[in-house]
């Protein structure tokens, strides 16, 4: 089957919301200037919540193809959660995608596999994507368990959706030891886990979901290397941190297919 690739742009916790309108308008007009098929690559920027409504607002007043989405959701619908953010208040400000189980949650704020798959569960119910995220640290990788490690974290992840959920969902891979540090991953240490995660999902699941689920590698993705990362068969696109902060280089990341040793 054929997956339609993603870039997602996780901006993390920079630019405020004056910034993220004049970098979502830079985007615009850079794709736009290459004629940028959105049905053959989509297009997603992942701004902090207080940005979002400024992005929602150019969006649409600009008809970009660009889709949004936020880089959490409170596992709860409403109510005395102070500092949460609800699954519904995202879908009405447009959300096509939520991350979810980022390692950075995972470390800063104790996300366990569990909780990630609730977080996952509640954006699917509002009919959001979640992008759900797993990854093993340095210690993991030097010990060579990184496919059972992250292969667990996706078991503990999925325990509570059915096939028809799952088959909705977008997983990122982002070894944790990758992320932010310039050491990215070789296109073969990609594939390893994401035909990994593939397998098990026919596992938990059946071939329908396997393939039907897009797998993003994350972790210090440039335009100098997506292409490479990209001709790998499991990897379904990228969840772009750094990289994703300049309009141009992350137009030139969405234009992988256009570099040397694209797939
Ligand atoms: O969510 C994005 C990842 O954490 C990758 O970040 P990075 O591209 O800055 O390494």
């Amino acid at each position: 089957m054929t997956r339609t690739p993603i870039m997602a742009g996780n901006w993390k916790m920079n630019l405020d919301h004056f910034e993220a309108v004049a970098l979502v308008q830079k985007l615009d007009w850079t794709l736009k200037d290459a004629k940028h098929d959105y049905e053959d690559v989509e297009v997603a920027v992942i701004p902090p919540f207080t940005d979002i409504r400024s992005v929602q607002t150019i969006v649409d007043a600009d008809k970009m193809g660009i889709v949004f989405g936020a880089q959490d959701v409170s596992e709860h619908d409403s109510g005395a959660y102070t500092g949460e953010i609800s699954a519904a208040m995202l879908k009405r400000l447009g959300c096509t995608y939520v991350v979810v189980g980022h390692s950075e949650r995972r470390e800063y704020h104790g996300e366990d596999d569990a909780l990630v798959g609730r977080k996952a569960k509640v954006a699917l119910d509002a009919e959001m994507t979640p992008i759900i995220c797993c990854g093993e640290g340095l210690d993991v990788r030097k010990e060579g368990r990184q496919v059972e490690y992250t292969l667990a974290q996706i078991d503990g992840a999925f325990d509570g959706l059915s096939a028809d959920e799952a088959k909705k969902t977008v997983i990122a891979y982002e070894p944790v030891w990758a992320i932010g540090t310039g050491e990215v991953a070789t296109p073969e240490d990609a594939q390893e886990v994401c035909a990994a995660i593939r397998a098990r999902l026919a596992e938990l699941y059946d071939a329908s979901v396997a393939d039907a689920v897009r797998i993003l590698y994350g972790g210090s993705v440039k335009s100098s290397n997506v292409a490479q990362i990209m001709a790998k068969d499991d990897v379904d696109g990228a969840l772009v941190g750094g990289a994703s902060l300049k309009a141009e280089e992350f137009a030139a990341i969405a234009r992988f297919k256009e570099h040397a040793g694209a797939k």
